[in-house]
């Protein structure tokens, strides 16, 4: 059977993309070997096509609990094709499930919460979640299943992030992001993240890189399971982290420039000419931006480059979707010397 060859740095990327083409075999588990990683793939032409060293090697069946299922096709059992088109996605955050279930599917919560606990036997709570409220920009929760708690401890990208999903922001699905940006900093940088939360970036950046990072955020419980996560990591960080209780808007303007900034702004906030002028060489400036307006969203960066009198590039990514037509972006500004 086909498996991919690919250093053991970036499994975890190419297995994401293996899995979002549908190429991934999950029946069949990887096998590490002199610092690469065997990635069992499924027999498909398109493999060929991707770049990767590709092997014929026995990779070991995984036992038929393990065999990984999506919540749809566990749930067509159960219920109609025409109730499946409303199911929404989840996240697991540690042993805590969350997903949105749409007035349709009021009616099937039992069969949602049987599902995921089949998709994923280790959950210790599944919850329902709302909308996003207030500045700490912290979700409505309603536990639906299991023990009565929203506090876990996530793993990701090679760190532990412990979370309280009643009293901070946190979201899962940026995984792939704070990668990336891990991996565009490099050893020695100086880095600044306002808006910090709980330390996801931070964490997962000092997890790659020996870097010298400050992070900034309001909220006392974020700040404070924020240290907890800087304590239950410390053995895996590279890098060093100092983290400020404080506004972001009182607390910028007396702290110097760094060469790094990346700005996790919270939804609604302008953060933008404050955080551009703290950059000495990259700012990453996230916000959220309607398709039609990502034009202008770019010009008006190059705006704010201009009035402090620096040349910049900039390149808008799209992260993720938030609703239709508007987007999650990432704006990645490099100032040029001078
Ligand atoms: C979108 S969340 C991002 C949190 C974190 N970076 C993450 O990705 O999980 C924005 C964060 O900014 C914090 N925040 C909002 N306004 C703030 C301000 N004026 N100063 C500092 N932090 C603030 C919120 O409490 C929240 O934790």
């Amino acid at each position: 059977m086909p498996a991919v060859k690919v250093p053991r740095r970036e499994a975890e990327p190419v297995k994401r993309k293996l899995k979002k083409l549908g190429l991934y075999d999950g029946r069949r588990r990887p096998r590490r070997e002199n610092g690469y990683v065997l990635l069992p793939v499924i027999s498909d032409p398109r493999i060929e096509g991707l770049g990767y060293e590709v092997l014929r090697v026995e990779l070991p069946l995984r036992p038929e609990r393990q065999i990984y299922k999506n919540l749809e096709s566990v749930l067509a059992e159960r219920m109609s094709r025409e109730e499946l088109k409303h199911l929404r996605r989840y996240d697991v955050i540690g042993d805590i499930a969350v997903i949105q279930i749409p007035e349709e599917l009021e009616h099937r919560v039992e069969d949602i919460v049987w599902g995921l606990r089949k998709v994923h036997p280790f959950l210790k709570v599944i919850a329902r979640k709302g909308f996003h409220e207030g500045a700490f920009r912290i979700r409505d929760y309603s536990i639906i299943w299991g023990e009565e708690r929203l506090e876990t401890v996530h793993k990701e990208n090679g760190v532990r992030i412990k979370v309280d999903l009643s009293k901070v922001f946190f979201n899962p699905r940026m995984k792939g992001e704070r990668y990336r940006l891990a991996h565009l900093v490099r050893d020695g940088e100086r880095i600044l993240i306002p808006f910090a939360g709980v330390l996801p970036y931070a964490l997962v950046i000092a997890g790659y890189r020996k870097v010298k990072i400050t992070a900034v955020e309001l909220n006392r419980e974020a700040y404070e399971l924020g240290l907890e996560n800087i304590e239950l990591n410390r053995e895996r960080l590279r890098g060093e982290i100092e983290f400020i209780h404080g506004d972001v808007f009182e607390v910028l303007p007396e702290l110097p420039s760094y060469d790094r900034v990346i700005s996790p702004t919270p939804r609604g906030v302008d953060a933008l000419a404050l955080t551009l002028s703290k950059a000495e060489k990259w700012l990453h400036y996230y916000d959220f931006v309607h398709e039609g307006e990502i034009k202008r969203f770019r010009a008006r960066i190059l705006d704010e480059c201009l009035k402090l009198g620096r040349d910049c590039s900039v390149r808008v990514k799209k992260v993720s979707d938030f609703k239709p037509h508007v987007f999650k972006v990432c704006a990645d500004i490099e100032l040029k010397e001078g």
